[in-house]
Parts: C-alpha cells; structure tokens; sequence
C-alpha cells in the first residue's frame, strides 16, 4: 500500500480537472489544483466554486489551488493531467522535465494528429522519466461532483501506479479498477466521443429506442474491431472504459459530444453547436482523425463514415441512413473472431 497521504495535483481546471480534485480533497488527500485562469482560482479560493465550469457545485474548502505550475508539480508525487487534447502537448513541453519521476495520470479523452498519439504516448514524449497511466470510464463530470456513484479504470504497466491511484481516488461513491491495457482503455474514451455525436443527432431526429439501442451495440462492435486491429485487447471493451463509458456518453444529455449532435440533429451547423457548448467535445477532431485512420488501415466502420460524410462531406442525412441500412449484413457479434486474433501489439 501506498502513503494515502501523497501529494497529488491535477493540472486543468475545467470540469474534470475540478471534479477530480474535488473528490480527493473530499477524501482528506493533499490536493492542489492547478489552472491558468487568476480570476477562477481566486473564487475557488474564496467561494470554493468554479463559476466557469461548474457553477453552483460546492467545492470543499480543503482544496488548495494555484496558478504556478511548476510549483505545483514540484510539490506533487502523483500528478492527474485533465487539458484537452488540443493543449495537451504545448503544456506537456512545457513542464516534461518537472515530472521525471513523478507519476502521471492522463485523464484526456482524446487523440492527436498527426501520429494518431494518444495522450499517454505523448506524455512518453515529452516526460521519458514519468510513469504513466491512464484514468477512464463512465465519469460525467457533473453526476460525480454531486456525489453520484460510478466507477473508473487505471490503467498501465506499472502496477504500483495503478495501485497509488486506487488509494488516493478510490471512495464511497467512486470505485477504481486496474487494468494492464492502457492502450486499449485509452482508446475507448476516445472513441466513444464519436458515437456519443451520433446518439445525440438520433435523440434531436426523435428516433425510436431499437434505433437508438441498435446505435450503441453497433458503435461498440466497431470501436472494438477498430482498436483490435491497432493492438488493443478486445475484453477491454466489455468493461468500464469500454461499454461502461460507451453507454452514459451516448444516453446522457450531459454529455458535451451528445450536445453537439443533439445540435446537428435539430438542424444547427458543427460550429454553431461547438460554440454554444463553450467547453471542449473532443469527438469533433477524433472524427477527423479516426476516419483518417481508418481508411488507411482500411478497416470497415461505416458509422464513423457516416457520421464523417454528414458533418465534413456535406451529404444529406436521409442518404447516409439509406446507405447505413442497405449495407452488407455481416455478423453480429465479432468478439469470438477476435478472441482467436494475435495478441497485443507493442505500442
Ligand atoms: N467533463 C467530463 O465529464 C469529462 C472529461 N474528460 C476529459 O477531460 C479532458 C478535459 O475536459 P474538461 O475538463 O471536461 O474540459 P472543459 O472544457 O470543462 O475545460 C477545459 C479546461 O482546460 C483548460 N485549458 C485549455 N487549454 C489550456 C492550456 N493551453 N493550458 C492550460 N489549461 C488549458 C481550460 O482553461 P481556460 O478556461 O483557461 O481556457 C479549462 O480549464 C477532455 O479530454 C475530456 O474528454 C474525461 C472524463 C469526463
Ligand atoms: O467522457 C465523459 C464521460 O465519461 C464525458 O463526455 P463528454 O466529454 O461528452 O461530456
């Protein structure tokens, strides 16, 4: 067991980043939350409330915060990062050698391009001396600051890592389970993004629940042959971080990539949807990237197609249904082809 009382900071203070360093403070560890923004620091501070991004959420008062990120990081053993994808690597470069040794947790939803990176291989890049790990799993921001049970998943090759993260995250309301697919768990939040748009354009067209059901079990059998052929391990999508995160990211409306097609559903354009979301939907660019892939690995996944074709190809929504619905009927469940498939690739 690890001292439960080991300096931890998150870098990010937007909804995660807040909502996880809430939790912990809750849970008596020594927690500082880093963020760029003087003004919100100072109302965390005083009002213990993030106005930006999780306005009315009370924040408890043992929750220290800063703006200097050095500083930060020097006084933390265990460092949580929840930027977004597209930040991610300037902050990464930024401070890399500050966490030589430290252990980091990416909590970042996303993929970068180009080099199809997730956000722990770039963490590899810019900070060869951290361990690394990987946090995912069904974990609105919102339901978890207001006390509401879930779970995630830490994942990597490090099992003390996974372990100190148990100790520190782990709670009444939030259980945290290891696994050893760090690839495969971080691939699955980043995908999920993707179908999470599509749910909320089926929600916005008053689709019926076979629909949006046969939507969800069709995304996972194609996220999945998707990160089978990148390497990953096909049960990793039977778990939290898989159909777990799959499934709330597709049915809540707090989900910000189900609002944006819930905003291209109900006939907005992407960037009128973006905009008045005001916060990050990572799905957006992990469609650009994902459909990149794919066809360069030609494997099959003709929601990501479709989906593509709708928001960047300018097609008609009725002819990409029409299309979806009179393609090849393959096989419904996959799993048993990649069972026998060969075993993880180094990533
Ligand atoms: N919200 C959720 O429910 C969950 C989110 N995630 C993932 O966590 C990641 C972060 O998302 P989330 O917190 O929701 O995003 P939000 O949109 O709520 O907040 C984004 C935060 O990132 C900060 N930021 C942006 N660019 C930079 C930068 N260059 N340097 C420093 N800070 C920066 C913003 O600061 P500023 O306000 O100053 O611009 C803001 O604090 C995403 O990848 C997301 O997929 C994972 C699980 C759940
Ligand atoms: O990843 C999430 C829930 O697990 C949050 O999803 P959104 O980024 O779509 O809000």
């Amino acid at each position: 067991m690890t001292d439960s009382k080991a300096a931890v900071c998150v870098l990010g203070g937007g909804s995660f980043g807040t909502t996880l360093a809430n939790l912990m403070a809750c849970e008596g560890q020594n927690v500082t939350l880093w963020l760029r923004d003087q003004d919100v620091a100072d109302h965390i501070r005083t009002q213990h409330e993030n106005p930006r991004y999780l306005p009315g959420y009370k924040l408890d008062a043992r929750l220290q915060v800063s703006t200097d990120i050095e500083a930060t990081i020097a006084a933390a053993d265990l460092v949580f990062l929840a930027i977004p994808s597209g930040a991610f690597r300037s902050v990464l470069q930024e401070v890399g050698p500050s966490l030589a040794g430290k252990q980091v947790v990416s909590t970042t939803k996303g993929i970068e391009q180009p080099g199809f990176l997730m956000m722990s291989q770039i963490v590899e890049q810019e900070a060869p001396q951290a361990k690394v790990a990987v946090l995912s799993g069904p974990n609105l921001a919102k339901e978890m600051a207001a006390g509401e049970l879930t779970a995630t998943v830490i994942a990597s090759e490090d099992e003390a890592l996974c372990n100190a993260v148990q100790d520190v995250l782990g709670s009444k309301n939030l259980r945290v389970y290891a696994s050893q697919d760090r690839y495969g768990v971080e691939l699955g939040g980043a995908l999920k993004n993707v179908y999470a748009i599509i749910s909320g354009m089926a929600v916005a067209l008053g689709m019926g629940e076979n629909t949006k059901s046969m939507l969800i079990t069709r995304a996972l059998a194609e996220m999945t042959r998707f990160a089978v052929h990148m390497g990953a391990n096909p049960l990793t999508f039977l778990g939290l971080a898989g159909v777990g995160d799959l499934i709330v990211t597709c049915m809540s409306p707090q989900s910000r990539n189900f609002r944006v097609g819930h905003a291209l559903g109900k006939g907005e354009t992407l960037e009128e949807g973006v905009a008045r979301l005001g916060q990050v939907a990572e799905g957006v660019n992990t469609l650009k990237t994902l459909k990149q892939k794919a066809d360069e690995e030609g494997v099959y996944m003709p929601l990501v197609a479709g989906l593509h074709a709708i928001v960047f190809e300018q097609q008609p929504l009725g002819q990409v249904i029409g299309k979806l619905m009179s393609a090849e009927q393959k096989h419904d469940v996959e799993f048993s082809a990649f069972m026998s498939c060969t075993p993880i690739k180094e990533q």
